[in-house]
């Protein structure tokens, strides 16, 4: 874990994926496991939690120390009541969509949160290809975001590489996950820094 930590120093967060074998069907870790690498890690946490009932177990996350911590839209009973009680604890406020899940209902709430998700694959694996029909939707929330003067982070989350990074960045995302095309690449910490200078310079 250290090793693999040390190999993306240069990126501002880890982005780390919990999966709970319902909301996906594919199972990672808990929080004694983010415990562990929010102990070891020099680089801040982005905890993505595609879990159930998120409104019970999101906020332990918080409490553990994590910088970020992103729950799902489709998951949670509360989800306004969720962020605050997040925020409170210290952590940044997330909420993440699905790609099949409409954006709108965000819209007179954006101030709740620090960032919103935007999915560009269905949540459950790496390695996926970037889906770019949700584009429209992360650039309908992004003009919506200028137009209200929010200060919302926009992040995208699967599929992210050389050439998509490129298309979201052009759509409004200015926070981007990559997981394949970093830790696929020889020299991952290059990669972060290829990744950044592409976005940046397709950011508008
Ligand atoms: O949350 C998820 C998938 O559910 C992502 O964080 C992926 O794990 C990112 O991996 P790549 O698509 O970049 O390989
Ligand atoms: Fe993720």
């Amino acid at each position: 874990m250290q090793t693999e930590l040390a190999r993306i120093a240069g990126a501002d967060f880890v982005h780390v994926d919990v999966m709970d074998n319902h909301f996906v069907p594919n199972l990672t870790f808990g929080p004694q496991m983010v415990g562990r690498i929010q102990e070891t890690s020099p680089v801040p946490l982005d905890v993505h939690l595609m879990i159930d009932d998120p409104d019970r177990w999101a906020p332990e996350y918080a409490e553990l120390g994590a910088a970020s911590v992103t729950f799902h839209l489709e998951a949670a009973a509360s989800p306004v009541a969720l962020a605050r009680r997040l925020r409170s604890i210290g952590a940044r406020a997330g909420v993440a969509v699905k790609p099949a899940t409409p954006v709108e209902n965000l819209f007179d709430v954006l101030n709740e949160f620090d960032q919103i998700l935007v999915m560009t694959v269905e949540p459950g694996f790496g390695g996926q290809s970037f889906l770019p029909e949700t584009m429209p939707k992360l650039r309908t929330l992004a003009d919506e975001a200028k137009r209200r003067g929010s200060s919302v982070w926009l992040q995208v989350d699967g599929g992210i590489g050389e050439s998509t990074i490129a298309q979201a960045a052009e759509a409004g995302a200015d926070t981007f996950v990559a997981g394949s095309a970093v830790f696929g690449a020889d020299d991952p910490d290059r990669a972060i820094q290829t990744l950044r200078s592409t976005a940046s310079r397709h950011t508008h």
